[in-house]
């Protein structure tokens, strides 16, 4: 069963089955009614409004922020113990003798042992599909607004109508080949089930395009491993979000109970350690950090050797986003992900790409140019909530075979989820179909 069926099937199914219940309930009624009046007594009807109840109780996470106390490196990691480590040709290529400064938050509270009875989730699924609903109105109203425009010149299946899916699809972000494929896949089933109503054939469309994220193969979830270390790059141009998606993961994953580490490897834009030095002290997470205009393989170095040695679960690792000269940030990555793979052969765990959705075909384009220069693991859709352009997911999807697999969805600590296919077409669709 595809996905449009999972979600929506079951929901006309149950408004059925609530609408005969509906019928059945005023028959009673009126039996008795009719029954009462025939007895000669009075009648009074009082009307009973049930109060809609939350599934499960809302949870609340309480978080405190406090200074945290700078430390330089060199009072925690030797520089013995990295020229120890590094061959005389690496310590040359990653400028060892540049200090390295580190910034340490208070003890992170996953000091502590905690039992996975104890780990508080940070939203409830109710919650999480609220968000999603909410963040996505302005992505559902624009597909609706063109679906509607679509339908209302209707007349009939035709060649025309059939152009005119393509350029409603394509107006929606869902990219071309994609719109093309659409259209084909609607011609078919208009010529095994000819649907004539309006409704059917919009449903038809969005089915089309809700069963791509579906049938696609892609893995949405971030590859975090079980046991050891899991290290995440984070890749982008400037201003796309990805500072912020970093402190938000952070944030999360130490709510979760993880020992969690940044890394400040953009050491290119004046401005960018600091920014994520914050973000560190919002998270109540420690950062390493370098000198500005530095070597970024030397912060990394530095951190992947601290997390190692001091057991971390999890490290972020933000980036320079110089798209501008791609040859320069390919080989700064190739070497970023040399210095982890030396220490860790599995790792880098995830690449991920982080792309602005309000800039629509935009993101796409930078998905594709940055492939290009990093094997990319996964997208992550930034700003969803103030975006028309929502339709970019399928174009991801389904253009460049990249999973989404994180979603922004504001501008707060904990407006960071995991992209989740239906969440996403439910908040899109549910009120179109
Ligand atoms: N509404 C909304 N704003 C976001 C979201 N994610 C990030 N932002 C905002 O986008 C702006 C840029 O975010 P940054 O995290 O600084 O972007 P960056 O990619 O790290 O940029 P550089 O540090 O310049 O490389 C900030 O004002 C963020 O608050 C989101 O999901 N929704």
């Amino acid at each position: 069963m595809g996905l449009f069926d999972r979600l929506f099937g079951k929901k006309k199914k149950e408004e059925s089955q609530e609408e005969l219940q509906a019928q059945l309930q005023a028959e009673e009624i009126a039996k008795e009614i009719s029954e009462t009046e025939k007895s000669g007594e009075a009648v009074q009807v009082i009307e009973n409004v049930e109060e809609p109840r939350d599934a499960e109780p809302e949870i609340k996470v309480q978080q405190s922020e406090g200074d945290i106390p700078t430390v330089r490196v060199e009072d925690i990691v030797e520089k013995s113990d990295i020229e120890e480590e590094a061959t005389p040709q690496e310590t040359e290529k990653l400028d060892v003798s540049q200090p390295v400064e580190e910034v340490v938050e208070e003890e992170p509270v996953t000091e502590e042992p905690v039992v996975a009875e104890e780990v508080v989730p940070l939203k409830n699924e109710k919650e999480v599909e609220e968000k999603y609903e909410k963040s996505l109105k302005k992505t559902s109203r624009s597909f609706g607004d063109r679906l509607n425009a679509l339908m209302a010149n209707f007349r009939g299946v035709d060649e025309e109508f059939f152009e005119d899916v393509e350029e409603a699809l394509i107006l929606s972000d869902v990219g071309y080949e994609l719109s093309l494929e659409i259209a084909e896949e609607l011609r078919e089933e208009v010529r095994l089930k000819n649907p004539r109503k309006r409704q059917d054939v919009k449903n038809v469309i969005i089915e089309k395009l809700a069963d791509t994220l579906d049938d696609n193969g892609l893995n949405h979830t971030l590859n975090l491993q079980d046991d050891g270390l899991s290290v995440f790059i984070f890749v982008g141009v400037n201003g796309v979000g990805k500072t912020t998606t970093i402190g938000k993961l952070a944030n999360r994953y130490r709510l979760e109970g993880k020992k969690v580490l940044l890394a400040a490897a953009d050491t290119f834009r004046a401005g960018a350690t600091d920014q994520l030095v914050e973000w560190g002290r919002r998270s109540q997470v420690p950062v390493v950090v370098g000198r500005e205009g530095g070597d970024p393989a030397s912060v990394v170095f530095d951190a992947v050797k601290k997390a190692k040695d001091e057991d971390y679960d999890v490290l972020l690792i933000d980036t320079a986003g110089r798209l501008q000269n791609k040859d320069h940030l390919m080989k700064e990555l190739e070497k970023i992900i040399r210095i982890i793979k030396r220490e860790l052969p599995d790792a880098p765990h995830e690449t991920l790409l982080a792309v602005d959705a309000t800039t629509g075909q935009n993101a796409t384009q930078q998905a594709k140019q940055f492939s290009e220069v990093a094997p990319l693991t996964g997208i992550i859709l930034t700003k969803l909530d103030g975006s028309a352009k929502g339709g970019i997911v399928f174009a991801i999807e389904n253009t460049l075979k990249i999973p989404v697999k994180l979603v922004g969805l504001g501008e707060g600590l904990d407006d960071l989820e995991d992209f989740s296919p239906e969440n996403f077409v439910v908040g899109v669709f549910s009120s179109l179909i």
